[in-house]
């Protein structure tokens, strides 16, 4: 394609050109209304994006394949291909092309490549996710240590932080960035962890993660002489920043996002989950991927997006120390206390908008006036928000009241300056408002008043001639004349008149004048327009750097709204839901009463289904041994607890009567494992893999909900997994654990580990059915069910009998002669020679009751009577067929 010969058209060799730059992104090439695509850009869109592929002209011989999208609709198409995994450089016209036809009929337009579109690199609203962040991640490492840097462009936070490899998959678990960059010399090591957190690997050279050379870009970026006012910042750390600026100014072309300056996170200041844990206990992701169905989904009652984001961070990263958690706790319960006032917030907090993604959008040049109206409409807001709140309030409301006020001046001139609803693009005006500049006033009344200032003018050159009759018109020729019929002529064209007016043409019955005034009014009003487009953008731009001087503070406002919303939120939510606030404390204790999980609640109570609460101690003995049939609730038990401590760590209230909670430092969670097909696991090398890494990391912090490990493998070496962990837990992790298991036989350990206690989730049988409780309670469980449970997933009678026949053989034969199945499998007869155990309640006999009732006896003949009773015990004994 690079490959140019003689033939090659001047706009295919600037193609040409444009293209080998940006060899890895889509190239869209602005040809007047459409960006088009060509060659292989073009065959790859074309498909990825379901539209026509043509051709245009020819290339060395061959048709030069090209498909195209309009540039009013390019947002669109631009996110279904970064959805896909594409990149794309948009190229456009930096001239008109009557500039470049002046150059020569064969001058081609100047086109540049503005900005190159990535999924970490997003601003616009139509492309993001109001509720998400969009982070860009570069990781970094030098002389042996590493560190992440993340910003979010679109709001202008960027954040670093050391993480050592090991460290790394967690915290893009936590992070979810939508790309990352390392350097060609990471690529190897980390590639693989950074594409299976699921975002996009973007490879840089390594000068691009020079710590030097990255310390005065970035002192740069801040004008600044040191980073030291940030905060202090190791050379690996400035690195992955560096890398993460370095990789913008390509992107943006130099043009940079309003970015704020660094903000160094540590790792043991938040609760640590990884990724695995964070899958298993949905919490900001279901399973399924979206929001809907996470903890994340069933709590979030915040109003703005902002506070969205804020609340999906904190969840996403509950913390560790204690006066964050109490000071966050203090602020909801303030709430909580006062819904009526915290209503009217939620009620202001309406008319609050995106500030950062608003603010970043102005300093890209991609804002219009819209972003400006919501500055100003929020600052209102701001204002009433203010007045609501009383003075004294704890820290975290305090501070958010006091981050309300100081922006009056920027509101008021806002105010003055913009409509009410102004347009979403500068490109038209119409945004500044009248009575604000007083020569855009005068350009308006031009244009919009052109009529009415000729009809003046008109009166006062009719008095001035003494001609009644004399008009001021307008053609398409002449533009505006005045017009008087012949028999003026003479005395229009003599002195005194003649010095005003000038003769331009004479008809048949009619002779046309101007003067010196009306053509320049006519200049004027022809100008009028692009005149007051010119002034709107002018002050469209001055108003954009008065914005842009006062970014910190509106920044601050925007924390102060978001945070506002988070805490009226988890208040509401706390109300709503009968939450309590958790004692959260330095101690080693958790002790849950009447725990619920509020996702299990939340989609019960869509079925009128009440939701069991249960209590769980683990401050006594450590770790729960629970066993209970299937279906029981286990799994939802064990998440539960762990929801709540991640709540509580997060600020918020929790589902619970009353809740202790000793400060959690990590919480590991394996509930279910399942493939790992992509990475070529097993079922059960997933979970092997998995419990190793909290056995190896589990601290006496920690929090381990285990369920049902080894059960992927053969009974005995499941069982002797499953007892093995649970020793090393209570022995060398000695954390407080949560183990569900199949293996009653592990309950027999509760006597000799002193730590252990067993507990199980109740059920009843009646008539042969198994009904579940849902209650927790320590001791043991009488018995599995699993034949039970199964028959009520709609096993055939057959297969559900058949096991019961088997199950009570081999319990049998364990008891009386204490040998394996192995052994007793001989003796066991083949299913067809089974004899059929008469069924306590069989399933076909809804079915014969159901043909009984559609018969008639009266009108059956001898014949069909037979019939049916042959029917009928086949039915009933399905065996004897
Ligand atoms: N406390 C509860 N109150 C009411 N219903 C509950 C409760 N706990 C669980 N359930 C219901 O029981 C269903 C099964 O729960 P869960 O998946 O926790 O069972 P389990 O014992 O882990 O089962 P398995 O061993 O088969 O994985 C849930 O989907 C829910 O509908």
């Amino acid at each position: 394609m690079s490959n140019k010969s003689a033939s090659v058209t001047p706009m295919m060799a600037q193609f040409l050109e444009i293209k080998e730059g940006h060899p890895d992104a889509l190239l869209f090439y602005r040809m007047g209304d459409f960006y088009e695509l060509f060659f292989d850009d073009a065959v790859a869109a074309a498909e990825a994006l379901d539209i026509a592929l043509t051709k245009r002209g020819k290339h060395l011989g061959e048709d030069i394949p090209m498909c195209g999208v309009p540039v009013h609709s390019a947002e669109g198409y631009l996110l279904t291909l970064i959805r896909k995994g594409f990149r794309v450089a948009v190229c456009e016209q930096m001239e008109d092309p009557a500039e470049a036809k002046k150059r020569g009929s064969k001058a081609v337009v100047k086109r540049e490549v503005v900005r190159l579109v990535t999924p970490g690199t997003l601003t616009e609203e139509s492309l993001l996710d109001a509720r998400r962040h969009n982070f860009l991640a570069a990781y970094a490492q030098v002389r042996g240590q590493s560190a992440l840097a993340w910003a979010d462009i679109s709001t202008g936070s960027l954040s670093v932080m050391t993480c050592a490899p090991v460290a790394l998959g967690p915290e893009l678990a936590r992070l979810a960035p939508r790309e990352v960059l390392v350097s060609e010399s990471g690529e190897g090591e980390f590639g693989q962890i950074i594409e299976e957190s699921g975002a996009s690997l973007t490879v840089l050279g390594s000068a691009a993660f020079d710590s030097t050379n990255g310390l005065s870009r970035m002192c740069r970026l801040y004008s600044v002489e040191s980073l030291d006012g940030f905060g202090s910042f190791d050379r690996h750390e400035i690195a992955a920043l560096a890398a993460v600026v370095e990789y913008l100014e390509i992107t943006q072309k130099g043009k940079l996002p309003l970015l704020r300056p660094p903000v160094k996170e540590y790792r043991d200041g938040a609760m640590q989950i990884d990724a695995a844990t964070r899958r298993s206990l949905e919490l900001t992701n279901s399973m399924t991927g979206g929001r809907a169905g996470s903890l994340l989904g069933a709590i979030d009652k915040t109003i703005t997006s902002p506070g969205a984001r804020l609340l999906e961070r904190r969840l996403s990263a509950p913390s560790r120390s204690l006066e964050t958690v109490q000071s966050r706790l203090d602020s909801v319960e303030f709430a909580h206390e006062q819904p009526a006032l915290f209503e009217d917030v939620r009620e202001a907090l309406k008319s609050v908008h995106d500030l950062d993604r608003a603010l970043s959008r102005l300093a890209l040049d991609r804002g219009g006036p819209r972003d400006m109206a919501a500055i100003r409409n929020s600052i209102a807001a701001a204002r009433a928000l203010h007045d609501l709140l009383p003075e004294q309030m704890p820290d975290i409301l305090g501070h958010a009241r006091a981050g309300l006020v100081g922006l009056e001046e920027i509101g008021e001139h806002l105010e003055a300056a913009l409509v009410a609803e102004p347009p979403l693009l500068t490109r038209d005006g119409a945004f500044i408002a009248a009575g604000y500049d007083e020569e855009l006033d005068e350009f308006r009344k031009l244009r919009d008043e052109g009529r009415s200032v000729i009809a003046g003018l008109q009166t006062d050159y009719a008095k001035l001639s003494d001609i009644a009759s004399l008009k001021i018109k307008h053609n398409n020729v002449l533009g505006y004349f005045i017009e008087t019929t012949s028999t003026h002529a003479k005395k229009m064209m003599e002195p005194p008149l003649s010095e005003t007016f000038i003769h331009r043409q004479t008809t048949a019955n009619q002779v046309r004048f101007t003067t010196l005034e009306l053509s320049e009014l006519e200049t004027r009003i022809l100008n009028a327009g692009g005149r007051v487009l010119e002034i709107e953008k002018r002050l469209y731009s001055s108003l954009k750097d008065r914005i842009l001087e006062e970014a910190a503070r509106i920044s601050a406002l925007a924390r102060a709204f978001a945070e506002l919303d988070v805490i009226s939120a988890l208040a509401k939510l706390a109300r709503e839901e009968g939450w309590t606030r958790p004692v959260v404390d330095d101690t080693r204790d958790f002790e849950i009463i009447g725990g619920r999980h509020p996702v299990v609640e939340a989609a019960l109570k869509k079925d009128g289904t009440p939701f069991v609460a249960n209590d769980c101690n683990l401050t006594e003995q450590s770790v729960w041994l629970l066993t209970g049939p299937n279906m029981a609730g286990k799994s939802t038990f064990l998440r539960q607890n762990a929801l709540i401590a991640a709540l509580a760590q997060t600020g918020s209230f929790v589902p619970a009567t009353s809740a202790h909670i000793g400060l959690v430092s990590q919480i590991f969670s394996r509930v279910g494992a399942s493939d790992d097909l992509a990475r070529g696991r097993s079922t059960f090398m997933v979970e092997m893999v998995e419990t190793a890494a909290i056995l190896n990391q589990a601290d006496d912090r920690a929090l381990v909900i285990l369920d049902e490990i080894g059960r992927g493998t053969s009974t005995y070496d499941g069982l002797s997994i499953a007892w093995a962990t649970l020793e090393h837990l209570h022995e060398v992790n000695r954390c407080r654990s949560l183990f569900a298991t199949h293996y009653h036989e592990l309950t027999a350990l509760s006597a000799r580990l002193e730590g252990v206690e067993n507990a199980t989730v109740r059920v009843k049988e009646w008539e042969g059915e198994v009904v579940f409780l849902h209650e927790v309670k320590r001791g043991t469980a009488e018995g599995s069910y699993g034949v039970q449970v199964a028959r009520l997933a709609g096993l055939p009678a057959q297969v559900v009998e058949r096991a019961k026949v088997v199950l009570e053989m081999l319990e049998k034969g364990e008891r009386e002669t204490g040998r394996g199945p192995d052994s007793l499998i001989d003796e066991l007869p083949l299913f067809s020679a089974t004899p059929s155990a008469p069924s306590p309640t069989p399933a076909t006999e809804s079915e014969v009751e159901e043909r009984l009732k559609g018969v008639l006896p009266d009108n059956l003949t001898p014949r069909e009577a037979l019939d049916l009773v042959y029917e009928l015990k086949a039915l009933t004994t399905p065996e004897s067929n």
